[in-house]
């Protein structure tokens, strides 16, 4: 069993592809999952694995706050003006599913200001199992979880789960400690997904956000080739 290696899967990535100008625009990936999984330190991660081969930019989601963006922007994981904030009050998954309005604007401004630009994440807030992306703010999707939020979270399913385009189960570095079963996670997410990749990850690790930082660069290479 491969417990930390992403297969790349089939990409998918939307046909609308173009700016208003007929150039490429970025390819948008969304990264969404349950309170403090660790989808700040993923996106920190791939900023710095990735930021000397492609031009990125990122936009957050913070119920009441701006921390997520003050903590890659202490990180300085890329430039300030690569990265807008967006706070959502009450409900982060309608800022990123039904009304994605802010978004989108926060996005269309990074693809003015900063062209040209590769690849955008966008964070949503910490929510729970059910909070999904629109596809008409992201190509793709990835949803964290973590193994110490209950190893049974592969079992008990959910769109994030069953249908987002890669699944990081995140902090693999404490299952000793909570007693998580990462064959029996990766059995389980398996077995809710599909052929859909899983990607285990510790990013007290070295290069620990390797599987994903792979996974986004075969997404890009299907957006542009
Ligand atoms: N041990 C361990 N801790 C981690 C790992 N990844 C993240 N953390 C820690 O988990 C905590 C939450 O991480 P964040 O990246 O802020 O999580 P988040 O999903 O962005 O949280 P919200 O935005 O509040 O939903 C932080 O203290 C991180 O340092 C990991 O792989 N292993």
């Amino acid at each position: 069993m491969h417990l930390d290696h992403a297969q790349h899967g089939p990409a998918a990535v939307s046909a609308d592809s173009a700016r208003p100008d007929g150039t490429r625009r970025a390819l948008r990936i969304g990264l969404g999952g349950p309170v403090g999984s660790g989808k700040t330190a993923t996106v920190a991660a791939l900023c710095r694995t990735l930021r000397d081969e492609l031009s990125i930019a990122v936009v957050t989601n913070d119920i009441y706050t701006r921390e997520d963006a003050a903590f890659l922007l202490r990180e300085a994981v890329l430039p300030p003006e690569r990265i807008q904030a967006v706070e959502t009050g009450a409900c982060p998954h309608t800022a990123i599913r039904d009304d994605i309005s802010a978004n989108l604007e926060a996005v269309e401004d990074l693809e003015d200001s900063i062209a040209p630009l590769d690849l955008i994440l966008v964070e949503s807030g910490g929510d729970n199992l059910t909070a999904t992306f629109s596809r008409g703010l992201v190509d793709a999707q990835i949803f964290v979880i973590d193994v110490a939020g209950g190893d049974d979270i592969p079992r008990k399913g959910g769109p994030g789960v069953t249908t987002s385009d890669l699944l990081v189960v995140n902090k693999t570095d404490l299952a000793p400690h909570v007693g998580s079963d990462l064959e029996g996670m990766a059995r389980d997410a398996g077995a809710q997904r599909g052929e859909l990749p899983v990607a285990f990850t510790s990013l007290k690790s070295e290069d620990g956000v390797k599987p994903v930082a792979d996974w986004v660069r075969g997404q890009l290479a299907a957006w542009t080739a």
